[in-house]
């Protein structure tokens, strides 16, 4: 049965990155993707405006949609502070399944809970299922047409407070429309943008940081 694209990547990780090393497995993804298959994958040097919105933030309680292969998940993770976590929403088994095993090569699984499913289930689900009171970060990069409906399914859902950091990757490549009309004409949300690349390219893309006001 012929492998998948996300399948050589895990297998790249599994042969040279070293187990338990975060940063060793963002490298190996980043080396397989730029040098031998492109994927979608946040990328290092969007990574960094990731690392130093979540180092800023700090959060106890953080949630990405769209896991894809774990590489923004590792990330995300290897900055949590001791007892923080992360919930990652993945939709495809495939892709989850890819992702779990990338989460414990990097030695992150304590601090990562994948939960499989369509983001608009999972969300209305974390107060009760998932223990959760209020998100402190949120990474968006999932379907780019899921941004905005999400973004008001988690304020419906109360699961944003005073402060609670929204990120969202390609805001301009593929582009999120709506989710930028949306927050930019909000008053509840203080948006900044943060231009860089696409991931392993030279397009020009960028992430956007709405921050919930209450
Ligand atoms: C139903 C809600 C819902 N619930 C749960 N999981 C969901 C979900 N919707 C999606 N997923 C999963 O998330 C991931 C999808 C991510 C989608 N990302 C891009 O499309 C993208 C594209 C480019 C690009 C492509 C081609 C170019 F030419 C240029 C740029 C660059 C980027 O950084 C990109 O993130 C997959 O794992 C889905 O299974
Ligand atoms: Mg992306």
């Amino acid at each position: 049965m012929n492998q998948t694209k996300e399948q050589r990547i895990l297998n790249f990780v599994l042969q040279n990155a070293v187990r338990g090393d975060p940063c060793s497995v963002l490298d190996a993804i980043d080396k397989y993707c730029s040098e031998k298959e492109w994927a979608m994958n946040v990328g290092n040097e969007k990574g960094v405006i990731l690392d130093k919105t979540v180092e800023e933030v700090s959060p106890s309680v953080a949630l990405e949609l769209g896991t894809y292969c774990g590489y923004s998940g590792v990330r995300i993770a290897r900055l949590l502070k001791a007892g923080a976590r992360l919930l990652t929403v993945e939709f495809n088994p495939e892709f989850a399944a890819i992702a779990k095993q990338m989460f414990e090569f990097a030695g992150v699984q304590d601090k990562v809970r994948l939960l499989e499913g369509p983001s608009e289930e999972i969300i209305p689900q974390l107060k009760k299922k998932y223990e959760v009171d209020t998100l402190d970060f949120v990474f968006l990069d999932h379907w780019k047409d899921r941004y905005a409906p999400d973004t008001i399914l988690l304020q419906e859902c109360n699961l944003l407070r005073k402060g609670s950091v929204l990120l969202a990757d390609n805001v301009i490549i593929p582009g999120t429309p709506e989710f930028l009309n949306y927050v930019r004409n909000n008053s509840h949300f203080q948006c900044t943008n943060y231009p860089s690349h696409l991931e392993y390219m030279k397009a020009a893309d960028a992430m956007e940081k709405a921050v919930f006001l209450g």
